[in-house]
């Protein structure tokens, strides 16, 4: 079953561009990740999502039902955590999120105390009183007091530090095995590929690339470093495949896809005295697509 499904999803601000012909869906069970630079469109389709904002033309549905239609129906389902949080300064941490407890049909208190030791939040504090990152957690915390089928983040881990980041992955990698279902923009892809199945590149209002995270590296090239024991005519490895080669006196570096038996072949026939094969990190995939199209 689809989670959320848009279809040709577009928003035009005044003249200016939203997002353009949005087209994705997202399975029961997955954890989507969402990729793309400031102004792609991210917070767009996200906020078209959750009917904070509707689209020019186009529709999505969110556990079948059209977002327009029944968004205060859906959003019961939903935690949302927005990019920038803004809370009553003047209330306490407790207090604020007893409140927005008070919006669903259940007794969150436990899920409040859980949640709060896990991210190591002050119930007692004022709002005021809080860091900035003190206060992502009050986000992160009032997003998930109700167990929601469907969790969505909007650059999540801005403020967060390192250890808070990974007990807040624990926590919604724990959520996901229960059967949640969590969409996760970001631009940090480093904690993209720590936790999606799968990824949607984001570029211009436009999804550039949609795929399993593992197909992506898969599909990708892999970085060769080579050191031999003597030095090698320049046109060796001038095989089909191999891109952006650099000779430097007895080491060769290049890029390759393709048949990897090619390349293995040519390797097993000279005399090296190691070798390094590695996968291109997300960071450098991501900008291989977005120089590709420009
Ligand atoms: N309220 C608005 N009025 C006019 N233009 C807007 C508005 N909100 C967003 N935009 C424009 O829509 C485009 C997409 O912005 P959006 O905030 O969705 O991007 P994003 O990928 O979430 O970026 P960021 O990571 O910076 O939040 C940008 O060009 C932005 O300038």
């Amino acid at each position: 079953m689809n989670v959320i499904e848009t279809n040709n999803l577009t928003k035009t601000y005044g003249k200016s561009r939203g997002i353009d012909d949005i087209s994705f869906s997202v399975k029961e069970g997955e954890i989507f990740g969402f990729i793309g630079p400031n102004g792609a469109g991210k917070s767009t389709t996200i906020r078209t999502l959750l009917s904070l904002i509707y689209p020019t033309s186009g529709s999505a549905k969110i556990f079948g039902k059209d977002v327009s239609e029944y968004g205060p129906e859906i959003k019961k389902e939903i935690g949302y955590l927005p990019s920038e949080v803004f809370y009553y300064d003047n209330m306490k941490v407790i207090d604020l999120l007893k409140y927005s407890a008070s919006f669903y049909k259940k007794n969150c208190n436990k899920r409040i105390d859980y949640l709060a030791n896990t991210m190591n939040l002050d119930l007692n504090k004022k709002i005021d009183d809080l860091s900035f990152g003190n206060k992502k957690k009050v986000g992160i915390v009032q997003g998930l007091l109700h167990e929601p089928k469907l969790i969505i983040l909007d650059e999540p881990t801005s403020g967060l530090d390192p250890l808070m980041q990974q007990k807040f992955f624990d926590l919604l990698e724990e959520e996901n095995k229960k059967g949640a279902t969590i969409l996760f923009s970001s631009h940090i892809l480093t904690e993209v590929q720590k936790l999606c199945d799968r990824v949607a590149i984001i570029k211009e209002g436009k999804i550039v690339k949609l795929e399993n995270m593992s197909t992506l590296k898969e599909n990708t090239y892999k970085k060769f470093k080579i050191e031999m024991l003597s030095k090698l005519h320049k046109d060796y490895f001038n095989i089909a495949g191999v891109n952006k080669l650099k000779l430097k006196g007895n080491t060769v570096n290049f890029i390759y896809k393709g048949d990897i038996n090619a390349v293995m072949k040519k390797i097993s026939s000279i005399e090296i005295s190691n070798i390094w094969i590695e996968e291109p990190d997300l960071e450098e995939i991501f900008m291989h697509y977005y120089s590709e199209e420009e």
